[in-house]
């Protein structure tokens, strides 16, 4: 129809924005994407970088929440551990519903070299190691009493992990940016409908009552 053919030749300014945007995100990741092989030009860190990755995995997160979890002796760290456990699964959950329905492919120069990964982890969109180095820190920052060389190291920690996802080739910039945001949301919705033994006695019923 000629409304139609009106709209092919006249794209909005919205779709002109997001398709440069879009094509800028592939340029700079590509240029960006300098440990996505041993022979890249810094190859030599990638070890460094599959390190920093490790540190943001789900697996090491839920089994050190669980292991402390179960070790801790306070009804107050056993309240943040277990509101940390509703996070981090929380995550998994939110960032496995994107990644399935957005179905962004991840960069064409990565390796599919990471261990432990969910099938819905061949797509990119949005990053699940930016997502939860996000919300992990902004926890750590709200729930854990740390010296300020601690608290900086925690917000440094998230941004080289997010970085560290576009050096690897594992991500797109966009793909890091957006699972910032989403981790820093998710963080205040765990705030908010924070669990204790007042409104969910449940989960903390393997424990008797302080
Ligand atoms: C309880 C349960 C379903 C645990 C699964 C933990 C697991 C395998 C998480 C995957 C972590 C991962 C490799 C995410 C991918 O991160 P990207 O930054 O590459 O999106």
């Amino acid at each position: 129809s000629p409304d139609e053919a009106r709209m092919d030749l006249n794209p909005s300014f919205l779709g002109i924005a997001l398709r440069s945007l879009l094509a800028i995100d592939l340029w700079l990741s590509k240029k960006l994407g300098v440990c996505a092989a041993e022979g890249a030009a810094w190859g030599s860190v990638r070890p460094l970088m599959m390190l920093l990755e490790v540190s943001g995995h789900g697996i090491p997160w839920l089994l050190g929440t669980l292991y402390c979890l179960a070790r801790s002796d306070s009804w107050a760290g056993r309240e943040v551990l277990m509101n940390l456990l509703f996070t981090l699964l929380l995550d998994l959950l939110l960032v496995a519903v994107i990644k399935g329905l957005v179905r962004r492919r991840r960069p064409a120069h990565n390796q599919m070299d990471m261990f432990f990964t969910l099938s819905v982890d061949r797509y990119s969109f949005p990053s699940g190691h930016a997502t939860r180095a996000a919300l992990v820190s902004r926890f750590i920052l709200n729930h854990l009493v740390l010296a300020i060389p601690l608290r900086v190291l925690a917000v440094l920690w998230a941004l080289v992990v997010g970085l560290s996802r576009v050096l690897l080739g594992r991500h797109n910039v966009t793909d890091v940016a957006f699972g910032f945001l989403l981790g820093y949301l998710q963080y205040s919705i765990v705030d908010y409908c924070w669990l204790s033994p007042h409104n969910a006695p449940v989960l903390f019923a393997l424990w008797s009552p302080p």
